[in-house]
């Protein structure tokens, strides 16, 4: 065989292998008109190269970001450097579907872009080529380990019973809050709560009427917090409670309405009702609180002197 008909050859290769790759191919020139559209674009598109060649990228797609990619082409051009957009950046340029069998819970393919500067034998880069990677099956392997992941971890900082923070994930939330006030002097007050007489509850009715009980204050506290608040399960029936931003008096306004809150509600389990108070202390920030150990016995200490006193009432911790 010849050298010509070798590279003719090696040129009809080249031009199947481009047609038929499992990748898509796009040349545009300098006004962004296509000039190849290989058979991954033409499956995906469902547009033919003849009926797309010479006609204007974003003219025949109106769906392409626009502004944001002919930016990026640009720079292409300018800087005479590849350019690359992962589906972690945007998920995809061309919005197609995605018909692969495994990963059919996406409704669209992932992507993976390379921008390439084309080079003429002048050495001017007079055209620009995008390579389109279907990225679906990795992208939706990480995102599921992602949300798995999110999922499990907010799973091991839940109480189950109550879907509170559990006592260790509140604890580091409330060493966070601690530092944030030896940092910066914020105002804040921990709360702790305790259902009196609890025992008896589960002695007449049972550990599950119990149980139930315990839930029913969990939501009263959960609908009363604010959205930079956090609430725990502290122990069995002792749940504590950290308010931003909150002085001593106005935390005093929030547990006395969250106490009366509870003494009016009721928990019916099998056809009987059952009727809790609680008893509560509250100990805000101030110079005196040493460290958030501190911070913490002081609210313990304002609670056992809410029970001494007759339960169901709130106590605030006073140094002096
Ligand atoms: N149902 C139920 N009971 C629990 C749970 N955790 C702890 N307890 C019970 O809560 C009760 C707490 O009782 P005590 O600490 O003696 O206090 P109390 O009866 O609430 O009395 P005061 O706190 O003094 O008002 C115990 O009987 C525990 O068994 C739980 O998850 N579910």
């Amino acid at each position: 065989m010849s050298t010509d008909q070798n590279a003719m050859n090696e040129l009809h290769w080249l031009i199947d292998m481009v047609q038929t790759i499992e990748v898509g191919l796009v040349v545009l020139d300098r006004n962004y008109n296509i000039q190849l559209w290989n058979g991954f674009m033409e499956n995906h598109s469902g547009v033919s190269p003849n009926a797309i060649k010479g006609k204007n990228l974003f003219e025949t797609f109106p769906d392409l970001p626009n502004e944001w990619l002919t930016q990026k082409m640009e720079s292409v051009f300018l800087l005479k450097n590849r350019s690359f957009i992962s589906w972690e950046q945007r998920p995809y340029v061309f919005e197609f579907k995605n018909y692969r069998p495994i990963t059919g819970r996406a409704d669209h393919m992932y992507q993976n872009i390379t921008l390439l500067p084309l080079a003429s034998l002048t050495g001017n880069i007079t055209h620009i080529s995008i390579i389109v990677y279907d990225v679906t099956d990795v992208a939706i392997n990480k995102l599921q380990l992602k949300a798995a992941n999110e999922q499990l971890e907010k799973l091991s900082q839940t109480d189950s019973l109550t879907q509170l923070f559990n006592r260790r994930h509140w604890q580091e939330c409330f060493e966070k809050e601690y530092e944030r006030f030896a940092r910066y002097g914020e105002n804040g007050s921990m709360i702790m709560i305790d259902i009196d007489n609890f025992k008896q509850i589960n002695d007449k009715y049972g550990h599950p009427a119990g149980d139930k009980v315990i839930q029913n204050i969990a939501h009263i506290l959960k609908q009363s917090l604010r959205e930079t608040d956090f609430a725990g399960r502290y122990g069995g029936e002792e749940f504590a409670v950290v308010l931003t931003n909150t002085s001593a008096d106005e935390s005093k306004y929030f547990t006395e309405r969250l106490r009366k809150k509870v003494e009016s509600s009721q928990v019916v389990y099998k056809n009987q009702i059952i009727k809790v108070t609680i008893s509560i202390g509250v100990n805000s920030l101030s110079e005196d609180t040493k460290n958030s150990a501190s911070w913490l016995s002081g609210a313990d200490k304002a609670l056992y002197l809410s029970k001494e006193n007759g339960r169901n009432q709130t106590s605030v911790y006073k140094t002096k």
